[in-house]
């Protein structure tokens, strides 16, 4: 029941505000794209799109931010901040932060070279978070493919949608401490990528240093990230599962070929992934302030 025109009269500004800040975001730090698009992804897999995940934590409330896929990797809540900041001053109360990030998300994609689409809209805000639900729901990079396609199925997403949607990592950064275990240990990797890849993530030390998850084009949102995977360029486990001998090769190549039809796969299946679980007419509310329940 979530609608594109759903603040249509109530916001008409909104899609032009969410635009320009994200542009200003995005040109002082092209990573902020990507980073925003994994905020919505994050939200949207615990219990739906309901901005869940934008809660900090307090002293009697436990968020998701320190949640492991989360804490001191999630990021960019600076900038839906400063969006909601704006929309509130243009239209008070009506525009929840949960369509704030869905649309921040599209305009983040956008920006670094990727598909557009109509982002449906009329989510609420929730009034809980689940950081349990964060730390079980949220797919770990040394996931399996099985593990993929069921982690994701759980959310209502096939095998194709969840291939699609991985094309995400076209963009953005990933920590050593999530790719270590694959540069030290896994066997389907280019050896040449492998040495590139230790030079700055030692096997002792160094979490937090950061390699491109699309060596690259890590600032374009092209399929890059597929071609990658056809000669075992994948920074992640679970990146590399799917073209690894499995039931998703076909689909990798063929995206790895065609990048019209990953872009417009990606566009479909970011709506349908938009769709989980929304709070909308009477249930949840709309958020003052994207940090805290009102
Ligand atoms: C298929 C299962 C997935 C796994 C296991 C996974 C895992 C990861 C990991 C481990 C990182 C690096 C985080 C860090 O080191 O701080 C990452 C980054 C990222 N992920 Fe995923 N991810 C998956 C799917 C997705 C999906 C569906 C999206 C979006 C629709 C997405 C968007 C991103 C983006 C854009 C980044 C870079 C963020 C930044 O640079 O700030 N990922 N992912
Ligand atoms: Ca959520
Ligand atoms: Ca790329």
């Amino acid at each position: 029941q979530l609608s594109a025109n759903f603040y249509g009269t109530s916001c008409p500004n909104l899609q032009t505000i969410v635009r320009n800040a994200m542009t200003q975001a995005v040109n002082r730090e092209a990573r902020l794209g990507a980073s925003v698009l994994r905020l919505f992804f994050h939200d949207c897999f615990v219990n739906g799109c309901d901005a869940s995940i934008l809660l900090d934590d307090t002293s009697t409330f436990i968020g998701e931010k320190n949640a492991n896929p989360n804490r001191n990797s999630a990021r960019g809540y600076e900038v839906i901040d400063t969006i909601k900041t704006q929309v509130e001053a243009a239209c008070p109360n009506v525009v929840s932060c949960a369509d704030i990030l869905a649309l921040a998300a599209r305009e983040g994609t956008v920006l670094l070279g990727g598909p557009s689409w109509a982002v449906p809209l009329g989510r609420r805000d929730a009034r809980t978070a689940s950081q349990s639900a964060a730390n079980t729901q949220i797919p770990a990079p040394s996931s399996s493919l099985t593990t993929l396609i069921s982690m994701f199925s759980a959310k209502g997403l096939n095998a194709r949608d969840m291939t699609a949607l991985s094309g995400s990592h076209t963009i953005g950064q990933a920590r050593c401490t999530t790719f270590r275990n694959r540069i030290y240990n896994d066997t389907n990797i280019d050896p040449q990528f492998a040495a590139t890849r230790r030079a700055t993530c030692p096997a002792s030390g160094g979490d937090a240093n950061l390699a491109p998850l699309d060596i690259q084009t890590p600032n374009r949102f092209d399929n890059d990230y597929y071609q990658n995977l056809v000669i075992r360029r994948g920074l992640l486990h679970s990146d590399q599962e799917l073209f690894n001998g499995g039931s998703q090769d076909a689909l990798v190549r063929s995206y790895s070929n065609n990048g019209a039809s990953f872009r417009s796969d990606f566009a479909a299946a970011m709506v349908k992934m938009g769709n989980i679980s929304p709070l909308t007419g009477t249930n949840g509310e709309i958020r003052t302030n994207c940090r805290a329940i009102n």
